[in-house]
Parts: C-alpha cells; sequence; structure tokens
C-alpha cells in the first residue's frame, strides 16, 4: 500500500488525513479554541504545536513506514496559477518570511517539508490560497497603484464547483456557479467555463466579516483606529484577520457556540450571526452581477454550513438569483491527495515554484 499524509492548517483547525488507492484511510480535525490560538504570536510560531498534533495521529495509526509523499494547504504564495507544487527552497522562504501575507495556510508547505524531510520522501502543495484566474477588470481597486487580489479557498472552491456542476448534468468548463466558504475565514468566488473570474479576498479586509476577520471596514474610520492607537503594520495584520468579526462583537470563533448562546436567548448572539449571514449574502448578489444573472447555482460550503441555521439564513436571501447547493465541511483533503497522486502516477509533473510566472 501507498500512503500519502495529507496535511490543512486552517485558522481555526487543524486537519490531518492519511488516503491510499484513492480511499480515505484515516481522518481527525482538531479545532482550536480562541484561547489556545492565542498563546501564539502569530502563525509561525504554531509550527510546532501543529506539528506535534499531527505527529500524534500518523503514530497513532502506525503507518509512517506505508508513506510515500506528504502534501500540505498551500499559503500565500506570490499569485500562480492552479496545479501541484513541489515544495523547496524558494516557497519555504516566502511561507517562513510571510512574505506575502500571514495565514494558518503558509503552515501547510511548511509542515509538509519537515514530515518529508524526516520521512525521505516528497513534499506537495496543491491549488493554494492565491491561485489567481481572475479577469482583468476584477484586478482593479479604486486606487492606483494597489490592485485586488485572488486569496480565498481556491483548493475548495473548484473541488465543489465541479461537484455542483457535475450533480446538474453538466461541466465545470461550460457553467457560472458562486461559491461561498465558510471558515475561520470567508471568500466568495465567481466561477465561470472553468475559471474562478472574480474573488471576494477572504484575508484582505474585503466582503463580509467572518468568525476571526472584519471584512470590508469604513476607510476613514479604520484609519483614525490606525493613527490614534499608533498601530503598526503587523497590528493592523492581527486586527483585520484575526481580532475582528464575531471574536471581537462576541469573543467567539466557534460558531457551535454562537449557536448554543442564540438557543439560550441571546440577542447580540443572534444579531452578529444574522449580520454575517446578511454580509456573506451580499457578497453573493455582487458575483451574480459579474456572472450578469447567468447563475447555475449558488454553492454554501466550509465548517459552518454544517449549521442549517446559517444556510438558511443565508439562503432565504439569494435562492432567488439561482438553486442554493449545500457542501457541509470541505473537500480539500481529497483535493489535495489527488493532487499529489495524479503526480505520483505520472499523470502530471509537479510545478516548480521558483520558474513559474507570477499571474498578473
Ligand atoms: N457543526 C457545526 N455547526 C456550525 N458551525 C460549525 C460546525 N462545525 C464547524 N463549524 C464552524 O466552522 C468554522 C470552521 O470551518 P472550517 O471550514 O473547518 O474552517 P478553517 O479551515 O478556518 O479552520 C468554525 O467557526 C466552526 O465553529
Ligand atoms: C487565506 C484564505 C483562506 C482562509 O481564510 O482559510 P481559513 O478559513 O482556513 O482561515
Amino acid at each position: 500500500m501507498e500512503a500519502i499524509l495529507v496535511i490543512n492548517p486552517g485558522s481555526t483547525s487543524t486537519k490531518t488525513a492519511i488516503f491510499a488507492d484513492h480511499k480515505l484511510v484515516a481522518e481527525e480535525t482538531l479545532r482550536h479554541s480562541v484561547e489556545e490560538i492565542a498563546q501564539f504570536d502569530g502563525v509561525i510560531s504554531q509550527t510546532e504545536f501543529r506539528y506535534k498534533i499531527i505527529l500524534s495521529f500518523v503514530e497513532k495509526l502506525e503507518m509512517t513506514d506505508k508513506l510515500v509523499a506528504v502534501v500540505g494547504r498551500g499559503g500565500l504564495l506570490k499569485p500562480i496559477p492552479g496545479g501541484t507544487y513541489a515544495v523547496g527552497e524558494e516557497m519555504l522562504h516566502d511561507l517562513e518570511t510571510e512574505k506575502y501575507n500571514t495565514h494558518a495556510s503558509n503552515l501547510g508547505g511548511i509542515l509538509a517539508n519537515e514530515f518529508a524531510k524526516s520521512l525521505n520522501i516528497p513534499a506537495f502543495i496543491v491549488d493554494p490560497v492565491v491561485v489567481d484566474e481572475m479577469k482583468p477588470l476584477a484586478r482593479i481597486s479604486g486606487l492606483k497603484g494597489i490592485d485586488r487580489r485572488s486569496v480565498g479557498h481556491a483548493l475548495n472552491q473548484k473541488a465543489v464547483s465541479r461537484k455542483a456542476t457535475e450533480e446538474l448534468g453538466k461541466t465545470y468548463e461550460t457553467s457560472s456557479v458562486i461559491v461561498a466558504h465558510l471558515g475561520g475565514g470567508i471568500s466568495v468566488g465567481a466561477h465561470q467555463n472553468g475559471k474562478m473570474v472574480d474573488v471576494i479576498n477572504g484575508l484582505d479586509g474585503e466582503g463580509p466579516y467572518t468568525p476571526e476577520r472584519s471584512g470590508s471596514l469604513p476607510l476613514i474610520d479604520f484609519a483614525n483606529l490606525i493613527i490614534t492607537e499608533n498601530l503598526e503594520l503587523g497590528d493592523v495584520k492581527k486586527i483585520i484577520a484575526g481580532n475582528a468579526g464575531l471574536k471581537s462583537y462576541l469573543g467567539e470563533t466557534d460558531l457551535r457556540e454562537v449557536i448554543k448562546r442564540i438557543d439560550q436567548g441571546e440577542e447580540d448572539a443572534k444579531y452578529y450571526l444574522d449580520g454575517m449571514c446578511y454580509q456573506v449574502a451580499k457578497s453573493i448578489g455582487e458575483l451574480a452581477v459579474v456572472l450578469e444573472g447567468k447563475v447555475d447555482a449558488i454553492c454554501l460550503t466550509g465548517g459552518a454550513i454544517y449549521s442549517d441555521y446559517i444556510l438558511g439564513q443565508i439562503s432565504q436571501y439569494v435562492e432567488w438569483i439561482a438553486p442554493v447547493k449545500a457542501y457541509p465541511g470541505e473537500m480539500e483533503m481529497e483535493a489535495l491527495y489527488e493532487g499529489a497522486a495524479r503526480v505520483l502516477a505520472g499523470e502530471e509533473k509537479a510545478l516548480d515554484y521558483g520558474s513559474v510566472e507570477i499571474v498578473k
């Protein structure tokens, strides 16, 4: 049996799996509380903590000798096309120095490399969060010198789009769908004829607020906050992604806890969770315009969609646009495995991050 270890660090969870022969052998999701993450000063310092979680999963299974490769979630790199990339020096440098911003996904390539090194097997990432297929008009920000960036749950957005279009008896390459992924971060993508032509960036202060992020903010008020609090760039990043959204309103990023508080009658919990759903719906509406109203399906996915309450809240606003299809959780683990397996089977060549051209 040739097995592949899959490592998926998210902002609120660490997911680990082993696949062999196109089948899931074992999987584990550990969800991290606000307190657990707050012990660390940023993402890179969580490397050992997350490494130990994965090691205990691997050791329990006693399958180390069966592993032929490790594949990790792809993090914040330069804007690149989708595909499977070999983890190499230049990629590790960009992840470790957080050259393109900070997020838990940066640990995917770093941890895959750590495990692969110790076992002397190759490490890969697949369709990182920076996969860029945006059309030229979508790149304009409104201020010369600053472009919009494609940052989101590209891996899952594309896997879900393929599944949804297949279920509709169509193909991804000839359909138009909108996907909203609701994890610790929220990204919303417009997919047209096999490409994510516009994406509401899940990290850099666009679109809806999330369990831990601000989404777009009133700029002047935020500029005043930066000045009056004398904030550095690092502080600003930590506010926008990490200490905003539901965490700032309710002190909580775990939506299961927020829903418990709603059930116990806490009005604020309902108000702010409903607000998040309202903003997600607005982003979906915005992207329906990008697709000129010709939308085959709206796909809602991510951990939040396990909740019927959240699914219902968003659906009520958008179901007039197109049929709403729900994919609770994500299909990332399988997509990561298949990306690495295609390379090992010789069906695809692993791309080289160092030489691949930046998408503009
Ligand atoms: N059964 C559930 N009901 C509601 N929310 C859930 C459920 N399971 C997970 N979530 C929420 O989903 C979010 C995490 O989603 P996930 O896609 O796993 O994200 P990440 O990759 O950011 O860790 C968290 O806010 C978590 O509380
Ligand atoms: C960086 C965008 C992807 C993202 O937000 O992932 P999480 O939901 O895992 O934080």
